[in-house]
């Protein structure tokens, strides 16, 4: 046959081919052509001698994130890198390096025991508009694993294992830790229940200004927990632990919360209770945390009237705080229904069936304020108070700031710390230089310089409140004397007035006895 002859027959059988599909597509009825499509997937399967794995990116009806896909991207990560041609780069763990991964609808070999596998990753755009009010234009990603069906047995018992534990290894090293929020439930449809941003805090305990045995005693009980799986299984208690930070603003409970995930390499979820909507919602935000998560509520007093009694919220006086003034604001605008028991539920009830290891982390400038149910041991395991700055903790300060261990002017320093109450974050902004070339020096005196009014400022006000006090004494004096004296005034009339009737009494009996007689 010549060539001219092979060609147009190829030309005519591909017409062909091409006009049954369509005709196929576009006039079978669907019913018809799911038959037809069932059909011949079994007939190729007589003949194909592959079995194909495919793993999803998200699973479950809510795009729950599938752990076994971000596994096997971790894994397949180093393969791709050194065989497939194209590859994507995303920035890699403490935003210095890029990390290569196969790009969509690419193919890499695997090599196991000899046996060789094929991966392709694929990623598909949902075709048909859904006629929905948030619609979903995600991309549908997943990775699919083909081999010959003779090494069933060898990739079902042992590849996919090995897989996923190389896969959660390299994850865990290459994890870059990331700060999650709650998206508001009204955004649920759109995208996922938390959204997060690479976690890239400075905060560590080594800067965290504080008596150093209390830093210590946390440090070695955050460590303790974080190695004790063995000893949480054993004693039948969920692997939890709750840690109740309280302390007056800037004392630095957010940064110790940024320190403890760095210390441990955790995630952390910045749980906001105003935009849940309710029990049940608080209940799914639980379960889609990851382990190795610090979960954080902040200014939990703000953030639910956790006595039960919601509704209208005096703004209070002494709240002067604008951030706080208006989530306090808030709460009452948008209603969430979430309730003390609801949150207890959330500590504990769940706890229990989540495995991995989590902290929760609640944080209050009131402590008094908190339903003791809240904060018992076995829910709030830890306080920890955070107070206003002694010595100790200004000479991290100093090293943070200064760069310096010690100075003449720390001996005056030593003594003002005991004589008044300054926060560290009033600290840090004073031993901030000024300017590019100013010296620790220049920042000591200026620091000084506020201890010296802030403690005159604590004088003229216990002076003042001894004022106050010594005011509201006499007048509470003056008040019971003037009582005592009225009563008195009373009781003197009252007697008068028996007098007078038994003398009108006396001078009737009189005039009666003159006119009998
Ligand atoms: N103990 C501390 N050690 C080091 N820096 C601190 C400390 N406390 C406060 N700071 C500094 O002050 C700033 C504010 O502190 P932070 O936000 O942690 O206070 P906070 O206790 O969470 O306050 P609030 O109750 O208002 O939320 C921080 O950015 C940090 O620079
Ligand atoms: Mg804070």
């Amino acid at each position: 046959m010549k060539t001219g002859e092979i060609w147009s027959g190829l030309g005519s059988t591909f017409a062909t081919a091409v006009f049954l599909y369509t005709i196929f597509q576009q006039y079978l009825p669907y019913s018809l052509r799911a038959y037809v499509e069932i059909y011949f997937t079994k007939l190729t399967n007589l003949f194909n001698p592959n079995i194909q794995i495919t793993i999803q990116e998200f699973s479950g009806e809510r795009l729950k994130s599938n752990e076994a896909y971000t596994a096997i991207k971790a894994y397949l990560m180093t393969n791709s890198s050194k065989r497939a041609k194209r590859l994507k780069a995303d920035i890699g763990k403490d935003n210095d390096n890029l990390v290569l991964s196969m790009d969509d609808h690419e193919e890499v070999t695997d090599e196991y025991k000899g046996v060789e596998l094929l991966w392709t990753s694929s990623s598909s755009t949902p075709q048909t508009q859904q006629l929905s009010f948030y619609p979903t234009s995600d991309v549908k990603r997943s990775y699919r694993l083909k081999f010959h069906k003779r090494y069933r047995e060898l990739v079902i018992d042992s590849y996919l294992n090995h897989v996923l534990k190389e896969g959660r290894a390299i994850g865990v090293q290459k994890r870059q830790r990331k700060l999650y929020t709650n998206s508001s439930t009204q955004e649920w449809y759109r995208k996922s229940m938390w959204s997060h941003v690479v976690f890239d805090h400075p905060a560590t305990f080594r800067t965290l200004a504080m008596d150093p045995e209390k830093k210590k005693e946390i440090m070695d009980d955050l460590v303790k927990f974080s190695e004790s799986k063995e000893y949480y299984a054993k004693v039948g208690k969920a692997w939890k632990r709750g840690y109740l930070l309280y302390g007056p603003p800037g004392t630095g409970k957010s940064t110790m919360i940024a320190a403890m995930a760095n210390l441990l390499n955790y995630d952390v979820y910045d749980l906001e209770l105003t935009s849940v909507k309710d029990n049940t919602q608080l209940r799914k935000l639980l379960i889609e945390t990851s382990d190795k998560a610090i979960i954080v509520i902040e200014d939990i007093d703000c953030s639910l009237d956790l006595t039960g009694q919601r509704a209208e919220k005096k703004v209070k006086e002494e709240e002067t705080d604008p951030i706080k003034k208006a989530k306090e604001e808030s709460t009452s605008v948008k209603e969430s229904k979430v309730t003390l028991s609801g949150l207890l539920n959330f500590i504990d009830g769940l706890w229990s069936s989540c495995g991995g290891e989590r902290i929760i982390v609640f944080t209050t400038n009131y402590l008094e304020k908190l339903d003791p149910a809240l904060i018992r041991r076995g829910r709030m395991d830890k306080h920890i108070e955070m107070s206003y700055c002694g010595f100790e903790g200004f000479k991290v300060l100093a090293k943070n700031y200064l760069d310096i261990d010690s100075h003449v002017l720390f001996e005056t320093m030593r003594t003002l710390f005991k004589e008044t109450q300054i926060t560290p974050a009033d600290i840090a902004e004073n031993l901030m230089p000024k300017t590019f070339n100013g010296d620790a020096e220049t920042s000591l005196k200026s620091l000084i310089q506020v201890l010296e009014t802030a403690k005159e400022e604590a004088r003229l006000k216990a002076v003042e409140e001894g004022r106050l006090k010594a005011e509201d004494e006499a007048k509470l004096k003056a008040e019971e004397e003037a009582k005592l004296k009225a009563e008195e005034v009373k009781e003197n009339f009252a007697k008068d007035e028996v007098k007078q009737d038994e003398s009108a009494q006396l001078e009737n009996e009189g005039s009666d006895t003159e006119v009998i007689a």
